[in-house]
């Protein structure tokens, strides 16, 4: 597969996004007699098709009430375990996360929540009704099996996967890659309930010796560890959590904030969290054989920032990560052995 997670972008800092996820990704492969620069005669070709909406999987738009989502649904009769996958700042619905979720047995509700047709095109502050009501909408479906939902997220997804477990009844796991456990920039309001955010300062970014901006420090410090009030009460979550950490992230500080989730968890007599930490990974886990997005725009500060990363060592880790998520899933929502399986 190294021919597909180390393609990297003709166009610098642009990332490798499924936006439309009933059209394959195809790769063209040709054989050519001889060597670059004077490449001979063609020896042979052939075409690789990746499918991101897997056989029988049903792709339906949801918009009810507020809720701005696709929903997929496995092939089969169902009712099947129902999972809610969360994208990170930018926001937009991003989809090809769910559909592949979708062909391993599971519901998946692709959601979006900001910078979406008439969705807010910015977001003053993270308000969880929006997220409660996104979650009602997976329990009362007759093709979702309850009683709980599995949440997923990378980053800003991730914190507030891990908020809404917080707060809200019947999750019943939750995976965040690269979260942070913190409300970071925008406050995480609930009801009576508000998380101010840490906050950050500009001044603390970086500059590489490649001239891109290194931001994995802007944040301000976590005063007083994991009682800091920035933090999400995590220990009011009443299902299990696995943290996927990128040791290499250099969009903030992944590994050291999964120690604080831990810490948390473990002062308010919690189980541990399931920690699972990837050396030379970077910010951007994505599913098996994405290729390495070492560096793209950045909404907070509107230039291109480093996400980290080494690329084998990364895509190693999409593999992995992908079979643990997998397994995590079907352990805690009750999926059937097959759809652990970890074929893409
Ligand atoms: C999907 C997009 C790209 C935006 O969708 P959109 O609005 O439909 O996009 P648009 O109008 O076409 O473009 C807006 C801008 O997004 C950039 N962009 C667009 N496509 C790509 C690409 N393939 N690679 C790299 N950059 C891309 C371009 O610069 C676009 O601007 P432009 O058209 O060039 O003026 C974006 O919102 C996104 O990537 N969303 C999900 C992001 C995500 O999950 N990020 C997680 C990591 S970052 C994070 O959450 C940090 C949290 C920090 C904190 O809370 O402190």
């Amino acid at each position: 597969m190294g021919l597909l997670w180390a393609l990297e972008p003709e166009k610098p800092f642009w990332r490798f996004l499924k936006r439309d996820v009933e059209i394959p990704f195809v790769v063209e492969l040709e054989v050519l007699d001889g060597h670059d620069p004077e490449p001979g005669r063609l020896l042979c070709q052939a075409r690789h098709e990746r499918l991101f909406l897997p056989p029988g999987v049903r792709r339906e738009s949801v918009r009810a009430g507020r809720v701005r989502a696709t929903l997929f649904l496995p092939p089969g009769p169902g009712p099947f375990p129902g999972i809610i996958d969360i994208f990170g700042i930018g926001g937009g619905l991003l989809e090809y996360r769910a559909s592949l979720l979708a062909g391993h047995g599971f519901a998946t509700l692709a959601l979006a929540y900001y910078n979406f047709e008439d969705l807010p095109k910015n977001m003053d502050n993270i308000s969880l009704e929006y997220f409660e009501e996104a979650l009602c909408y997976m329990l009362q479906h007759p093709q979702v099996k309850g009683p709980g939902i599995g949440l997923l997220g990378i980053s800003l997804g991730a914190d507030i996967c891990l908020s809404m477990a917080s707060f809200l009844k019947n999750v019943s796991a939750t995976v965040s890659i690269n979260g942070s456990g913190i409300s970071g920039n925008k406050a995480i309001n609930y009801k009576h309930s508000s998380i101010p955010p840490l906050g950050y300062d500009l001044r603390r970014i970086k500059v590489a010796f490649s001239g891109l901006m290194d931001i994995v420090d802007i944040r301000n410090d976590l005063v007083g560890g994991y009682e800091n009030s920035s933090m999400i009460p995590v220990e009011k979550a009443q299902g299990p959590i696995l943290l996927i950490v990128g040791q290499d992230d250099h969009n903030w500080r992944s590994e050291l904030y999964a120690q604080k989730v831990s810490e948390r968890l473990q002062a308010h007599g919690k189980e541990k969290p399931q920690i699972i930490c990837y050396p030379g990974t970077g910010h951007y886990i994505e599913p098996p054989y994405f290729p390495l997005c070492p560096a793209s725009l950045h909404e907070l500060v509107n230039k291109h920032v480093m996400w980290g990363g080494e690329p084998r060592a990364h895509s190693k880790a999409q593999v992995d990560a992908w079979k643990q998520i997998l397994a995590f899933f079907c352990k805690h929502l009750g999926g059937t052995q097959k759809t652990a399986f970890p074929k893409l």
